[in-house]
């Protein structure tokens, strides 16, 4: 059947992905208050589900859909990001009288450096723009998106990219690997403005943060490249280590327990360990849970950025 002959639908439900960042370099606070970064990012497979449905008036509730998710700290009214979005993409259209009912099913944990609120924005984003047929261009969503949000343009490319600029500026990059990480959660938020805040005083940005061209070539290539691990690099783990040195014990467990690598996940306080295969993620998953880091989930990359699941 044509899409022409479809029925509007009454609701869509969009997924995206978390995201981590497998090479993160920073550079001087710009005078803006964001840092200029070279970064590398990929999308694995946690996600948050968005249903939007039409409403009088703007209303978003969560709900929890993943083991280690604790949605109390998600914001129920306008400051919830995934509303701002709905109200940008309103504004962009000119629509003021368009409103929508948004629910999440959060499998992102909230506030674990893992970008679950830029994947919302997203995920509402695509479901708003699908629900209303505004054929929005991508290069359009994704301005939107960066008004929003530094990660929320990833969130709508996915797979792995490189991000420039203060991190919006996304370019997908060949990635022929199959991932798996072991990411470990923290009982404990981490604010993102406190870690960058802490990495102006302890290291400044002063060095070369550029991404080298043979990390992409290991993501290119994995069976013939050189391996991943030695390209894997987190400019905010010392800031993060000294607010927290709690997380450099994780970092330091999941060695022992035979993480090819182990380092923090953006901005923390979420850590991530690479494993050769999915058999071996849930071997460190197992071993880490025995020394007491029982917090954890085993995924996959790349996958791919928000798309839609179901239309009701
Ligand atoms: C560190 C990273 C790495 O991908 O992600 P998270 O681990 O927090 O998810 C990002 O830079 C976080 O991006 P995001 O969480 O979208 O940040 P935004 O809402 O744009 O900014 C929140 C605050 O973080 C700081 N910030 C963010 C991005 C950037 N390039 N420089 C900054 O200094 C600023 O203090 C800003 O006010
Ligand atoms: N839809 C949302 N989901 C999660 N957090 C949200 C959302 N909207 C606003 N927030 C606020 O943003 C903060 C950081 O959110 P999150 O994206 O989960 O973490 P991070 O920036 O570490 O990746 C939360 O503590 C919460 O107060």
């Amino acid at each position: 059947m044509s899409a022409a002959l479809l029925p509007d639908p009454i609701s869509v439900t969009v997924r995206a992905p978390a995201k981590i960042n497998i090479y993160l370099g920073v550079g001087k606070v710009r005078p803006d208050g964001f840092h200029p970064l070279e970064t590398v990012y990929q999308a694995v497979s946690l996600y948050d589900d968005v249903t939007v449905t039409d409403a009088e008036e703007w209303s978003v509730s969560t709900i929890a859909d993943g083991v280690h998710v604790e949605v109390r700290e998600v914001p129920d009214d306008d400051s919830n990001i995934a509303i701002r979005a709905g109200k940008a993409l309103v504004a962009h259209h000119r629509l003021d009288d368009r409103a929508a009912a948004i629910q999440i099913n959060k499998g992102i944990p909230v506030a674990g450096g893992m970008a679950g609120g830029s994947a919302d924005a997203a995920a509402t984003l695509v479901a708003l723009d699908r629900l209303w047929s505004l054929g929005t261009a991508d290069e359009e969503l994704l301005a939107i998106g960066a008004e929003l949000g530094s990660d929320v343009p990833f969130a709508l490319v996915g797979g792995t990219a490189t991000g420039t600029g203060r991190g919006e500026v996304v370019t997908p990059v060949e990635d022929n690997g199959s991932w798996w990480w072991v990411v470990v959660f923290s009982d404990d938020g981490l604010s993102t403005p406190s870690v960058y805040g802490a990495y102006d005083l302890l290291e400044g940005g002063d060095h070369d943060y550029r991404i080298r061209p043979q990390m992409l070539e290991a993501l290119r290539a994995p069976a013939n490249g050189e391996h991943l691990q030695v390209f894997l690099y987190n400019d905010l783990e010392d800031a993060a280590f000294y607010l927290r040195p709690d997380l450099q014990a994780v970092a330091e467990a999941a060695l022992e327990c035979q993480a090819s690598y182990a380092l923090l996940s953006g901005s923390g306080p979420t850590m991530l360990a690479l494993a050769a295969d999915a058999d071996s993620a849930r071997a460190i998953a197992g071993r880490l849970a025995e020394r007491g880091y029982d917090r954890t989930a085993v995924v996959h990359g790349p996958v791919a950025g928000a798309h839609v699941v179901a239309y009701g």
